[in-house]
């Protein structure tokens, strides 16, 4: 069978389930994984033909798509920031507003040369030190560390499975981060453990933030699939990680140092209280691509 006639035949077997331009970008993610073709490839050789075996594979891959097991976890990989990520059931797929988020601590980064020279020269082995907080993946603490070289990253889960993912995706990124396992509602100060007992220069957190009044807006292919530690909070205690997180930067970021944090887009206005009760400066909610608010960031001077 020719692929292209099979393009529209995959297509239509999930268009019943996902709409029509999401079923198409499914086919051409696969496409591209799985025989090396892109979308140009298909209409410059309209002959390109499926053999025996891709049929099995492609089949399999489309029982699984009707069960909405998200594609990234099929592949076993996604992209985020311009690298690629393993992904499985462990950890939580990466989202694009996290990419944001990545993007703003970047450019946050490139804004504060002057003051980073000026503390090189101070001190010529100060390094950044950044905190990733509920890292999942690894995609932030991954992304900083490959964007923001100079920096030393160290990065806390308290999923073992999700760690040994992080791991491994630090090193197929050829980074270097350090990772801890660590339930953070239980730390009363970081410098307790070794390698987190220095300031930290940023501290970055996307915590679990879904409520359980929440759950009906949540996806079934999500619900179904992602891993519930990395989306929902207990007793609808939304903002359990965010107090938590903060009372442990108030101790462990250096005089300049900021806290950004990934939100709950209906927690912009208790998020900014928060952190303003908290005695926090500069306090900031951005929104995402989407319009929602989704992202804050604060200093603690
Ligand atoms: C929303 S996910 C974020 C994952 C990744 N940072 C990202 O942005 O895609 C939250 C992460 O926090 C972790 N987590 C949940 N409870 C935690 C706790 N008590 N201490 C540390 N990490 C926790 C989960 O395992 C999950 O990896």
């Amino acid at each position: 069978m020719k692929i292209k006639a099979y393009r529209t035949q995959f297509i239509q077997v999930l268009s019943t389930i996902f709409d029509e331009g999401e079923a198409e970008s499914f086919f051409y993610l696969i496409l591209e994984e799985k025989k090396q073709l892109k979308r140009i490839d298909l209409a410059l050789q309209p002959d390109l033909e499926f053999s025996d075996a891709d049929f099995q594979i492609w089949n399999a891959i489309l029982e699984q798509l009707k069960l909405e097991i998200p594609v990234q976890y099929l592949l076993g990989k996604t992209h985020f920031y311009g690298l690629e990520f393993e992904v499985n059931e462990n950890v939580l797929i990466p989202r694009p507003e996290t990419e944001e988020l990545v993007q703003w601590i970047v450019e946050s980064q490139k804004l504060e040369v002057p003051i980073a020279i000026g503390r090189s020269e101070k001190s010529e082995s100060k390094k950044l030190k950044i905190l990733d907080i509920g890292t999942g993946s690894g995609c932030i603490a991954i992304s900083l560390a490959k964007n923001l070289p100079e920096a030393q990253v160290f990065a806390i889960d308290v999923s073992e499975k999700a760690l040994a993912t992080a791991k491994k995706n630090a090193a197929n990124n050829n980074v270097n981060v350090t990772f801890i396992h660590k339930n953070i509602l239980e730390v009363v100060s970081l410098s307790e453990y070794d390698g987190l007992e220095q300031e930290f220069d940023i501290i970055v957190s996307n915590p679990p933030y879904v409520r359980n009044l929440e759950k009906q807006e949540i996806k079934k292919n999500v619900l179904d699939n992602e891993p519930h530690l990395a989306l929902f909070v207990e007793d609808d205690n939304a903002l359990i990680f965010y107090r938590k997180i903060a009372e442990l930067a108030k101790q462990n970021l250096t005089q300049n140092g900021q806290l950004f944090f990934e939100i709950n887009q209906y927690l912009g206005k208790e998020m900014i209280a928060l952190l303003e009760n908290m005695n926090f400066k500069n306090v900031e909610l951005r929104k995402d691509i989407y319009g929602n608010d989704r992202m804050t960031r604060s200093s603690v001077q």
